[in-house]
């Protein structure tokens, strides 16, 4: 497998150590700044001996050494600073997204793309339109994140593994998310038998800010170790066709009422990339809340004056 990260920030160059200390495949990791991929790639190689990794991890400023990449991951562009939403950066990352789908497109016709840049919906959109692949390859990521921190959450508020606790979020990755709590299961017995409601709310409400909480404690840039395990896990279900049921930003085409957009939705990932969509039966205020998410996406795609 050669797995290609574009951007080689925070999120890039983690996901890139995450990857590789798996030996998920060769890593190839660019960036537009001179020398500093291949500055990070050469100190985690020099991790090999210690770690007895096998496969390679190669920085570059040269997107034709991306040529051929089973798979990419694109986290090139501004990360948001305290005060911003995420969909300040569209301008700017729509822009940087274009020229990566053009390089995306000529160098390699039969990928996997996995967006993460934001905002993630929107310029998974994007990216699929240019680069011309077939929807079910290009997905964003950010339905794990959120459901990780969710799951998180809930599993600080009991004081318990987190891998006990299990929970969906879906819709876009903004204010509008859809933490869906009729979901979530601690060792599959809903919440709401360990939590009262109002706990539950002030749960929710933490993980549709959980991006902007760290922004705030960092004060620069946002959050990419969560982000980071978030990608890594759709990779590796990808790789080892392991066919795992994770949210993620998918082409929709009448799912839950969506009709050509990208949103959060429970999705079978393979080899293959999207396999399928899974439609969870709803209420009519989940669903409605979904819908109304992916309103807001569709605004923002608008924007881009792509037809
Ligand atoms: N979807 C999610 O859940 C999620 C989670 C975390 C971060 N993000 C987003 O990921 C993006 C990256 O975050 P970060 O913390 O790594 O930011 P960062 O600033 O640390 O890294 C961004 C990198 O992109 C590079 N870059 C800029 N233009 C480029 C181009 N044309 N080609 C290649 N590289 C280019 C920059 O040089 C920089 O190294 C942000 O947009 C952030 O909002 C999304
Ligand atoms: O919050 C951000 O801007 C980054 C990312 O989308 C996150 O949720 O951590």
């Amino acid at each position: 497998m050669k797995i290609s990260i574009i951007g080689a920030g925070f999120v890039g160059a983690t996901t890139a150590q995450r990857i590789w200390e798996k030996n998920l495949g060769d890593v190839f990791l660019y960036d537009i700044i001179e020398d500093m991929p291949q500055g990070k790639a050469l100190d985690m190689m020099e991790s090999a001996p210690i770690l007895g990794i096998e496969s390679k991890i190669v920085g570059t400023n040269r997107f034709e050494d991306c040529k051929d990449s089973d798979i990419f991951i694109i986290t090139s562009g501004l990360a948001r600073q305290p005060g911003m939403s995420r969909d300040d950066l569209l301008n700017r990352n729509a822009e940087i997204a274009s020229n990566v789908a053009e390089n995306i497109q000529r160098f390699s016709q039969n990928a996997l793309v996995i967006v993460v840049s934001n905002p993630v919906d929107v310029l998974t959109y994007l990216i699929a339109h240019k680069t011309k692949l077939p929807k079910h390859r290009v997905m964003g990521m950010a339905g794990v994140l959120d459901s990780a921190r969710f799951r998180y959450f809930i599993a600080s508020e009991l004081d318990i593994a987190p891998q006990a606790v299990q929970a969906m979020v879906l819709g876009g990755h903004g204010d509008e998310m859809v933490p869906l709590s009729r979901f979530a299961t601690v060792s599959g017995v809903g919440i709401e038998h360990f939590l009262s409601k109002e706990k539950i709310e002030q749960l929710i409400k933490r993980t549709r800010e959980g991006g902007a909480e760290i922004v705030k404690l960092l004060k620069k840039g946002s959050a990419y170790y969560a982000p980071s395990a978030s990608i890594l896990e759709m990779v590796e279900s990808i790789v080892k066709d392991q066919k795992r049921i994770l949210p993620c930003s998918a082409w929709c085409e009448g799912h839950y009422g969506v009709n050509g957009q990208y949103i959060g939705v429970p999705v079978i990932l393979g080899r293959n990339g999207v396999e399928k969509i899974i439609e969870l039966p709803l209420t009519e205020d989940e669903l409605e809340a979904l819908q109304e998410s992916a309103r807001h996406v569709a605004a923002n795609v608008a924007k881009l004056n792509l037809f």
